[in-house]
């Protein structure tokens, strides 16, 4: 397995020609409120190419950053820093009439169909904006323009004078998407275009949105929740999670024989259409990490079910293994929490509080197996800063402790299965195990038990 750097990696991800290339693209949300606070990290640092005339995926749970990327890409948010070149041309550094010529270029269509239209105008004059703001022809060739629009995405023409709450949620998004076509954009950021319709109408959008692909030669990032949508419509995937692309290959490939732990996990919790058909769950821990305060290394190693241990517990039990992330995550999560006032007075005065005390936690997560002298003093040094409150410094010992590679260097880009897909995990490191065979223990394991 060659490692690569991400530019270096995504260079070679496909082959025909590059419409977007992204470099390192951040965009941070600065802390609110009177004291400021971490900034949020909602997109932290992520390279990839679009490909001219391709549909790239991007999935994700909630939150992840998906919006923000889209929105950062057609320049409706400031980048934080990074690069992204349309055709070469960097548009991060544009500003004033050259970024308002780029934007024709460009459009966004938006998930919710109900919202996103001015119920105030009519259909006509919605479809319009986009000529008249930017001045396209003259007022007759515009209308002429709106009808023929209208037609290609199978409106009809006395429908110009209408307004949008009196058409259904899929004619809605139809108007959303001719808008868009106005001014013959090249790229279309397409967010959760079909997640608000009913799963008849769905398809029909997804249709229109291949048939005007191959009409007008565009080029989509297409954003979803739905996984099957994806695999239908994408030509390629990128997963995301907490800021970072953890994977980004072919379609077909990623979902067949994902690489990356997380994108086998998020893969695992699609329901089975075949009853019968036996597919192995994976059930992650916790929840992922607030942005404003994002592991160190990898991304998903607070949550990973198949992180590397550090040499010396290599010999460690998996159970055993599995409690200590676990303690780690409720300490992590304690030294998250903002504590009330009263909590801390309650806590001083040695009342309960909403918090369990350490013996409590240490009862729950390792009452029912059997802990070696070598790993009971590190737990005791934790539960003695816990109970002085010190829940950053027992969170900072457990790091030093028991953390490995996976958390406090941050893995790169590697090439996985050739040329075309890449994926972001220490485990493909040649010295490691693959994260698919460590899974494939790991249930056959839980399934002899
Ligand atoms: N304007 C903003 N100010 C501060 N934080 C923001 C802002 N917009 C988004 N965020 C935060 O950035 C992170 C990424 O949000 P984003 O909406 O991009 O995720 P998403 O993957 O699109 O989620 P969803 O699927 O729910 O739409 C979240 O933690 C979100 O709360």
């Amino acid at each position: 397995m060659s490692k690569q750097t991400a530019m270096e990696s995504e260079a070679t991800a496909t082959t025909g020609e590059t419409l977007v290339e992204v470099r390192n693209l951040k965009k941070y949300y600065e802390g609110g409120g009177m004291f400021g606070g971490d900034p949020v990290k909602a997109v932290d640092g992520v390279s990839f190419d679009i490909q001219k005339g391709e549909t790239l995926g991007l999935v994700g749970e909630s939150g992840c950053g998906k919006t923000t990327l889209g929105r950062t890409l057609v320049q409706l948010e400031d980048a934080t820093d990074g690069e992204i070149h349309f055709d070469g041309r960097d548009i991060t550094s544009i500003s004033g009439e050259e970024l308002k010529a780029w934007r024709q270029d460009t459009q966004m269509v938006f998930q919710d169909p109900e919202s996103s239209l001015n119920d105030r105008m009519t259909v006509g004059e919605i479809v319009r904006e986009p000529l008249d703001v930017h001045d396209w022809k003259t007022p007759q060739e515009r209308r002429a323009r709106v009808r023929e629009l209208l037609e290609t995405v199978g409106l009809r023409e006395e429908h110009y004078y209408r307004y949008p709450h009196q058409f259904s949620g899929g004619q809605r998004q139809r108007i959303g998407i001719a808008r868009a076509l106005a001014l013959e954009p090249d790229f279309i950021v397409l967010d959760e275009p079909v997640s608000a319709l009913d799963v008849s109408v769905q398809a029909k959008v997804l249709n229109l949105l291949e048939d005007l692909q191959n009409e007008f030669g565009l080029t989509y990032l297409f954003i979803a929740h739905d996984l099957a949508v994806v695999r239908h419509i994408c030509d390629r995937v990128a997963v995301m999670y907490l800021g970072n692309i953890m994977e980004l290959g072919p379609a077909d490939d990623l979902f067949d024989s994902p690489s990356n732990p997380y994108t086998h996990a998020l893969l695992s919790a699609i329901p089975e259409p075949d009853p019968t058909s036996k597919r192995d769950r994976i059930t992650l821990r916790g929840t992922p990490p607030s942005p404003r305060d994002p592991p160190e290394g990898c991304p998903f190693s607070t949550r990973c079910p198949v992180k590397i241990k550090p040499e010396e517990y290599r010999d460690l039990d998996d159970e055993l293994w599995t409690r200590i992330e676990v303690l780690r995550e409720v300490i992590r999560e304690r030294s998250r929490a903002e504590r009330s006032l009263s909590d801390r007075a309650r806590e001083l005065l040695g009342m309960e509080t909403r918090y369990s005390s350490i013996e409590e936690i240490r009862e729950e997560v390792f009452g029912d197996v059997a802990v070696p002298s070598r790993v009971e003093t590190h737990i005791d040094e934790v539960a003695d800063y816990v109970r002085a409150g010190k829940e950053a410094e027992a969170r900072r010992y457990l790091f030093e402790e028991f953390g490995s590679e996976c958390d406090y260097e941050r893995p790169e880009l590697y090439d996985v299965d050739g040329v075309q897909s890449v994926s972001l995990c220490h485990r493909h490191q040649s010295e490691h195990e693959e994260p698919a065979t460590v899974y494939e223990r790991q249930l056959s394991a839980s399934g002899s038990k």
